[in-house]
């Protein structure tokens, strides 16, 4: 049995479909719920949490349903979006909190080991009113690890911390994952969780659109076919000699008087990669190069042809 299990779930409010016949099972390890904006991962999150209930499909953490069962409680720590600390209280005091409501039988020991372990021993009894965001997040992740949970839920936990602090709770996650625990981290910014993830699904208005490990995921995600502007002195020798050589299929001028030339490549990193060599070979003096079309629609029709591909 997989720790996690969303089978044939949707969800919708009103006239909202947000999320649409997602199916997943997640075992120990960290894995990264990867989308844009409104994609639908604190849905996802919130279903798991059992905050919400599905409008269609079943939805599994230990074996139990979290929505109908408050016993998932017990091996599920929750990481949510947003505050969910009192400023008033010290970070001792909302950790014991916790412990207590969750039945840890010896929660003052239990508080003081969790706080060690996010760092935050020094700070322990002062309020948490004065910690910085990543501080608070850190009481957060305490509160959600003190009753040693089998499955971890975290959504967005790397948001708004400096960079030494990410890459502290990067490791920290990293480490719970490898502990055997099933950790579940939701991110709009790729880089972020292919440092910690082993395995990464994408989520695009909805739909589970893409999974598999961050590698190929980058590859989906970057290395698509796109177009590309560019803009400079002899620009044309340039594209003439990028299709002689295979790198993209077509060529052509901009309309409405503009001065670049858009050329198609299949693959945009192979082109990133031999566009300065081959700018230099051609004397090309380039002033812009940027992609065109890179909305949202392009990459989700790109991630369900290459889906579909897969044979999913
Ligand atoms: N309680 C709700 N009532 C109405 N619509 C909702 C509700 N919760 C989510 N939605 C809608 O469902 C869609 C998915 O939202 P969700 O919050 O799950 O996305 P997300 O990927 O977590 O995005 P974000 O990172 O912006 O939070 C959005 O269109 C959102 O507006």
């Amino acid at each position: 049995m997989s720790a996690v299990e969303l089978t044939g779930v949707s969800k919708w409010f009103a006239d909202t479909v947000a999320l649409s016949d997602v199916s997943f099972a997640l075992g120990a390890g960290v894995t990264g719920l990867l989308g844009h904006n409104g994609a639908g991962k604190s849905t996802a999150l919130q279903l798991l949490a059992g905050a919400t209930r599905p409008s269609q499909g079943t939805v599994r953490v230990l074996g139990l349903d979290p929505h109908a069962d408050p016993a998932v409680h017990r091996g599920l720590g929750i990481v949510a979006d947003g505050e969910a600390t009192w400023a008033h209280a010290t970070a001792r005091t909302q950790v014991e909190f916790l412990a207590r409501q969750r039945g840890v039988a010896d929660h003052r020991a239990a508080t003081a080991a969790v706080l060690e372990r996010v760092g935050l021993t020094h700070a322990a009894d002062r309020r948490v009113g004065g910690f910085s965001k990543g501080m608070r997040q850190r009481v957060k992740l305490a509160q959600a690890l003190v009753h040693d949970p089998q499955v971890l839920l975290l959504d967005e936990p790397l948001n708004g911390l400096d960079p030494a602090q990410r890459r502290a709770d990067v490791d920290l996650l990293a480490a719970l994952g490898q502990e055997g625990r099933t950790v579940l981290v939701s991110s709009h910014v790729l880089s972020e969780v292919e440092r910690m993830a082993a395995r990464v699904l994408v989520v695009v208005n909805g739909r589970l659109v893409a999974e598999g490990e961050p590698g190929g995921i980058r590859e989906l995600l970057v290395d698509r076919p796109r177009t590309v502007r560019l803009e400079g002195d002899r620009v044309l020798e340039l594209a003439g000699t990028l299709l002689a050589e295979g790198l993209v299929g077509s060529v052509r001028r901009e309309g409405g008087g503009r001065p670049g030339v858009l050329v198609e490549a299949p693959r945009a990193v192979a082109l990133a990669e031999a566009v300065p060599r081959l700018a230099r070979e051609c004397s090309t003096t380039l002033r812009r190069v940027e992609g065109v079309g890179e909305d949202l629609e392009s990459v989700f029709a790109h991630l369900v042809r290459a889906a579909r591909g897969a044979g999913r």
